[in-house]
């Protein structure tokens, strides 16, 4: 709850948001922004609740809502509004999660990235089943780990034993899981950790979710571009065969789409006959840390 008097917003702490000060670089103070709907407001106590995102906060009130432009520099490392002093808390609802607030660490992530000696990053690879997705993010792991570089892979198959059990293979379930696995990703990229996460993620617009959550350039999307035959030659699983027969239903590449991507930082394209192996693949991606600098704090 915040009051409001005069034009003036003061938290639960007492602290004005009316100065001049307002709530960061760029944004107008409290009772500038609330001034659209000002002749309505009455002084006396009004639920309040501010929801964030890069470009634009949203002041929820009984009132209505307002919304006011942010800076990027508004934003910490974690992508929550910042420039607070430490005694102002500020109250968020995000989804149905109402009047939360995120509390910063003295340890943050360049702290963990100096200590690990590599950047945190994303490393997304997607591609049909039997593409060699888990081969190479295998690989990879394997590689990072023999020159003392920490990863972790998430490998969708995996991650559905566990946190995403209740997600069956219909397309909203398929993007709960992307969003799900996304999420977790940038927090072990914040950890400092490199993510790679290995899932079929079929739909663009899934993929590019999980892209914005991360800082510009931490999210590596590598693009198995091996052909649905050659898949299907391999079936490791015996799957596509339960698919062509009907016995699994919305099968990715048979009888469900598969959006290959447009604009994936690398592409491990199947090359035929003597096509690379995961390892050579994998080299292709720690090429590719390399030369972004992640391999170094
Ligand atoms: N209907 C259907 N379509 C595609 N794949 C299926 C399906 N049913 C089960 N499987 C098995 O599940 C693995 C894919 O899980 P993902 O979490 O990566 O899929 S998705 O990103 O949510 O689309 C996938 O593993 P990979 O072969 O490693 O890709 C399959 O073994
Ligand atoms: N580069 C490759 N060349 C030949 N076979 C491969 C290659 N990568 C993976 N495979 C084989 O293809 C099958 C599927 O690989 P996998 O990594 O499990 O794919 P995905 O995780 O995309 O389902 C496995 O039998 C694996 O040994």
């Amino acid at each position: 709850m915040i009051a409001i008097g005069g034009g003036s917003a003061t938290l639960a702490g007492g602290t004005s948001l009316s100065s001049s000060r307002g709530l960061g670089v760029g944004i107008k103070p409290c009772s500038t922004f609330l001034s659209s709907s000002s002749s309505s407001f009455k002084p006396g106590f009004l639920g309040f609740s501010v929801h964030s995102s890069k470009g634009s906060v949203r002041i929820n009130s009984m009132e209505g809502s307002t919304t006011v432009t942010v800076n990027e520099t508004d934003f910490n490392t974690n992508g929550h509004v910042g420039n607070l002093d430490e005694n102002q808390s500020l109250l968020s609802s995000i989804g149905n999660s109402t009047n939360i607030k995120w509390h910063e660490c003295s340890v943050n992530k360049i702290e963990r990235q100096k200590l690990l000696k590599q950047k945190g990053c994303v490393i997304w690879i997607t591609g049909l089943s039997a593409s060699g997705k888990s081969s190479v993010a295998c690989a990879l792991s394997q590689i990072l780990h023999s020159r003392g570089k920490l990863s972790y892979v998430l490998d969708g198959d995996n991650v559905r034993h566990g946190l995403n059990r209740d997600l069956s293979f219909k397309a909203e379930d398929r993007a709960e899981n992307i969003r799900r696995i996304g999420e977790v990703a940038k927090l072990f990229a914040d950890a400092g950790v490199i993510c790679i996460a290995s899932l079929i993620s079929p739909y663009a617009r899934d993929r590019d979710a999980c892209r914005a959550l991360l800082p510009e350039g931490d999210f590596i999307e590598v693009f198995m571009d091996v052909p649905l035959q050659v898949c299907e030659e391999r079936d490791p699983k015996g799957l596509y065969k339960l698919a062509r027969a009907g016995k699994i239903k919305g099968f990715t590449g048979i009888d469900d789409p598969y959006e290959q991507p447009l604009n994936s930082e690398i592409v491990l394209k199947h090359k035929g006959g003597d096509c690379d192996s995961p390892i050579e693949m994998a080299g292709e991606v720690i090429s590719f840390l390399e030369e972004k600098g992640f391999l170094q704090a």
